[in-house]
């Protein structure tokens, strides 16, 4: 595990627009133009790591595979690419992409065998989401329960699940800060490395995330702060440099 934050600048893809939502609540967008400027945009500015979300297909409305394919391809930087993975073909399709690793949500909820299964067949390719609203985790787009967050951490940690992408939904798109906390009982409850998601509104916030690193916070998404220009991706870096 590295000393230093990494940063995962998020492009949510929603109807072939890179969007922003409140909560993750579909209807709540706000667009940002094309993904693909987007992505090479965080990029330029010197991410290693860019998350890629398909909105529709995590929601069911859609797909932007090929876009996301499109957008992955042209990248250099690792990409860690969720939304709508839930079976063999997605799961193929996704890694086809050249993504570094995938991010899994509803699977974990309702399809435990199959996850345990390509947990053990692709190792380190595959995080899993806990997007939680207080300790209940959501699934199929963040709208329906999806059963208690220790008893899957347990469940996936046994299974010898790698990484967990923890989203507080509540927090997500509202630049009302991390849920420091929810954080540090997660990196509590497991010795796998936790990527942290939602609220990040302000450099302070992403050095407080910062200080979770020898708890086991390895990484930070950070959405809305940037697209709103809250502070630049090179002024993040910075941040969590030291
Ligand atoms: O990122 C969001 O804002 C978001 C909002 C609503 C639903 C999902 C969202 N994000 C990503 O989607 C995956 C879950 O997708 P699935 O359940 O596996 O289809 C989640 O981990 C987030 O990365």
């Amino acid at each position: 595990m590295t000393n230093r934050l990494e940063l995962l600048p998020a492009v949510d893809v929603r109807d072939g627009q890179a969007v922003r939502l409140v909560k993750g609540a579909s209807g709540t967008e706000t667009s940002f133009g094309e993904p693909l400027a987007a992505a090479l945009a965080w990029q330029s500015a010197g991410a290693e790591w860019l998350h890629l979300v398909d909105l529709d297909a995590a929601f069911g409305t859609g797909s932007n595979r090929e876009l996301l394919r499109e957008v992955t391809g042209r990248l250099d930087i690792k990409v860690e690419l969720s939304g709508g993975i839930r079976d063999d073909e997605s799961l193929a399709a996704a890694l086809a992409t050249g993504c570094t690793r995938v991010n899994l949500g509803t699977a974990a909820l309702e399809s435990p065998e199959w996850v345990a299964k390509v947990i053990a067949e692709h190792g380190d390719q595959i995080a899993v989401g806990l997007d939680v609203v207080g300790t209940t985790l959501r699934g199929r787009g963040w709208t329906r329960d999806g059963g208690q967050l220790y008893d899957v951490l347990a469940r996936l940690d046994a299974e010898g699940c790698a990484r967990y992408v923890v989203t507080d939904v509540n927090r997500d798109g509202t630049l009302t800060g991390p849920n420091l906390q929810l954080l540090r009982d997660v990196c509590a409850a497991t010795d796998r490395p936790v990527v942290a998601s939602g609220g990040v509104s302000s450099l302070d916030d992403l050095r407080a995330i910062a200080t979770l690193v020898p708890e086991g916070v390895e990484g930070s998404i950070v959405g809305k702060a940037l697209y709103e220009q809250k502070f630049t991706l090179e002024e993040a870096l910075e941040a969590v440099s030291r």
